[in-house]
C-alpha cells in the first residue's frame, strides 16, 4: 500500500475530547447541558447500531440525550407531532430523526417539520440554503466530517478537481456544496452518468457514497489522488466494506480513508459538534 491513512476514529476522538472539556466549562460556569433527542422508527438493526453509538457518544462527552423510538407503524401526523413537541422543549437543542425511515412514512416534509435551529443532522432546507449562499449554520454531518479530515490533510484543496460518486441528500449534494465552498471544481456522478469510470479518472479528490460493494475500481484511480470512501457494506461473511475496492485503490492514492474507521466515526462526531452548537445558539438568544 502507497496510501496513507486518514484516520477518522482519532480524528473523532480528538472531536469528542474538544467537547467535552467545553461541556466541563459549561457546567463550571453553572451552565444548562445541551440535550438531544433522537428518533428512532421501527427497527432496522443496522439503525439501532448507530443510533445506539449516537447515544454512547453524548454520554462520553456530557451530551444529556433523548430516546423516542416510535414503532413501525406510526402514522405521518403522529411523528408530526412528536417533532413539534420536542420542537417545543427547552430541553432539547437537537432533534435527529433516524434515516431511512419505514416506507409508508414521508421523509422530507418530517425534516423539515424540525425547526431549523435544532436541526442538527443539517437537512432542513434552510441550512442546506445557507450552505449554498455560503454562510452555513448547521451543517449535514457526513460531508461536515469528511471535510474536517480533509482539512488536516497538508493539501491545499483550492483547484483541486473533486468528483463525488453518488447524489443523495445525505452525502453527494451537501458534499458538493462543501467542496465548492473550499475552491475545488466539482463533478457529481449519479445513476444516469455515462461513464463513471471516465469522471473518476480525471478525479484529484473522489468522495464515493452510494452503498455498493466495488462500484469503483482501484485502477481508476488517478495516482497520487485523494478517496475518501463513504461507503458502508456489510459483506455475507459479516466483514464491513466500504464502495471502493479499497487495496487496488490504496497503491494509487495519495490518501485514503478505511472502512470501518474512517467517515463513519466523523458523521458522528459532527453530530456532537452541531448539537454544542445548536445549544449556545439557543443560549445566546435568551439573552
Ligand atoms: N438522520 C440521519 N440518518 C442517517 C445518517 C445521518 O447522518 N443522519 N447517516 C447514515 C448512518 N449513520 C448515521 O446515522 C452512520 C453510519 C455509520 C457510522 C459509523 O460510525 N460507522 C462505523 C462502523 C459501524 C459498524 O460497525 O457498523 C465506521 O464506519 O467505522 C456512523 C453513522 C444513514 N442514516
Amino acid at each position: 500500500m502507497n496510501a496513507q491513512l486518514i484516520d477518522g476514529k482519532q480524528a473523532a476522538a480528538d472531536i469528542r475530547q474538544d467537547i467535552t472539556q467545553q461541556i466541563e466549562a459549561r457546567k463550571a460556569a453553572g451552565q444548562r447541558l445541551p440535550g438531544l433527542a433522537v428518533i428512532l422508527v421501527g427497527d432496522d438493526p443496522a439503525s439501532q447500531v448507530y443510533v445506539k453509538a449516537k447515544h454512547n457518544d453524548c454520554e462520553q462527552v456530557g451530551i444529556r440525550s433523548f430516546s423516542y423510538t416510535p414503532e413501525s407503524d406510526i402514522t405521518q401526523e403522529a411523528l408530526e407531532s412528536l417533532i413539534d413537541q420536542l420542537n417545543d422543549d427547552d430541553e432539547v437543542d437537537g432533534i435527529l430523526l433516524q434515516l431511512p425511515l419505514p416506507k409508508h412514512l414521508d421523509a422530507a416534509p418530517l425534516l423539515e417539520r424540525i425547526r431549523a435551529d435544532k436541526d442538527v443532522d443539517g437537512f432542513h432546507p434552510y441550512n442546506i440554503g445557507r450552505l449554498a449562499q455560503r454562510m452555513p449554520l448547521l451543517r449535514p454531518c457526513t460531508p461536515m466530517g469528511i471535510m474536517t479530515l480533509l482539512h488536516q490533510l497538508p493539501v491545499n484543496l483550492k483547484g483541486l478537481k473533486a468528483t463525488i460518486v453518488g447524489a443523495s441528500n445525505i452525502v453527494g449534494r451537501p458534499m458538493a456544496l462543501e467542496l465548492l465552498l473550499a475552491g475545488c471544481t466539482i463533478t457529481v456522478t449519479h445513476r444516469f452518468t455515462q461513464d463513471l469510470q471516465a469522471e473518476v479518472e480525471q478525479a484529484d479528490l473522489v468522495v464515493v457514497g452510494v452503498g455498493k460493494p466495488g462500484l469503483v475500481r482501484g485502477e481508476w484511480i488517478k495516482p497520487g489522488a485523494i478517496v475518501i470512501d463513504v461507503g458502508i457494506n456489510r459483506l455475507e461473511n459479516g466483514t464491513l466494506v466500504g464502495d471502493v475496492d479499497f487495496s487496488t485503490a490504496a497503491e494509487r492514492a495519495a490518501w485514503i480513508t478505511p472502512v470501518p474507521g474512517g467517515v463513519g466515526p466523523m458523521t458522528r462526531a459532527s453530530l456532537l459538534q452541531n448539537t454544542l452548537q445548536a445549544c449556545q445558539h439557543h443560549e445566546a438568544s435568551k439573552r
